[in-house]
């Protein structure tokens, strides 16, 4: 079987396994993508990309730290809505699921009748969001779909916020977004326009390539010792190993009614 129904803390999820042995976790919980293993070489053991908080909520009571939440249709506080949208804490539907081409891969599903009363009222739009998530070897692909099905146009801001794993976040460098190469010294959150071409991850021990195509910009956060204190949900050193780099589409862009909107997102090695 390639996709399964398993438990995550409390929420429940998708396993997704391809036959190369690559793995990837989903929980229902915000389509929220919790853990990716790439598919390894015979007999080495399976390793983890995906950075998850030792004190992530894991019970659909608060937003998962770690991994890659989905952000629609507000970026962090850029709106008057809630912080980073309702996506990220909003419970998802399977569409599908199963084997194409030798990936694992999964779609999720969510529209306005599966927000909560509150957030539906908070943003009267008629939508309907799919992330599809599907592995193979040692590449992650996703896809966000966002579609208008009413009859009215609506601003919209999308974000795959990745989590990617590191063993120390002084040793990341990242090019491709900005004339520099970029490391992280200290706390870090920035964005970065108009993203042209593919991102090149040295995240210390692989170089990995991010390419991104429909999210026009980037989002690069670290919070640093000090605001990693301050954070409820995060082990006080835990900010040492793991860099947010966040294809997004910051806008706000407007969809017309009918009209759809694609981001896709693609984590592979660079060789
Ligand atoms: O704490 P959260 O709501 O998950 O936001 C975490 C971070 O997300 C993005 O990277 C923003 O650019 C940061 O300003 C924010 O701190």
């Amino acid at each position: 079987m390639s996709v399964s129904t398993i438990e995550y803390g409390q929420l429940p999820a998708l396993l997704l396994r391809a036959p190369d042995g690559a793995e990837a976790t989903i929980t229902l919980y915000g389509a929220h993508l919790v853990s990716w293993k790439p598919a390894a070489a015979t007999g080495a053991p399976a390793q983890e990309r995906m950075f998850m908080s030792r004190l992530s909520a894991l019970d659909g009571s608060r937003a998962i730290r770690g991994g890659v939440p989905v952000i629609f249709p507000q970026f962090a506080e850029r709106g008057e809505g809630t912080r980073h949208g309702f996506a990220r804490t909003s419970t998802w539907r399977v569409l599908d699921s199963g084997e194409q081409d030798g990936a694992a891969f999964a779609v999720l599903g969510l529209n306005q009748g599966d927000l909560s009363p509150q957030a539906s009222s908070a943003w009267a739009y008629a939508f309907e969001l799919a992330l599809r998530v599907a592995v193979h070897g040692a590449e992650l692909a996703m896809a966000l779909e966002v579609r208008n099905i009413g009859t009215h146009p609506f601003p919209f801001a999308a974000a795959l916020h990745t989590y990617h794993l590191v063993e120390d976040v002084e040793a990341v460098r990242i090019a491709g977004l900005q004339a520099e190469t970029l490391a992280i010294t200290d706390k870090l959150d920035q964005v970065f326009e108009g993203i042209a071409g593919a991102i090149h991850f040295d995240n210390g021990a692989d170089k990995l390539l991010l390419q991104q195509s429909g999210f026009t910009d980037a989002v690069v956060w670290n919070p640093g010792a000090a605001d990693a204190a301050a954070l409820a949900d995060m082990d006080d050193e835990e900010y040492r190993n793991f860099v947010c780099i966040e294809p997004a589409l910051l806008g706000p862009a407007t969809l017309e009614p009918g009209g759809v909107w694609r981001g896709e997102y693609r984590i592979s090695p660079a060789v």
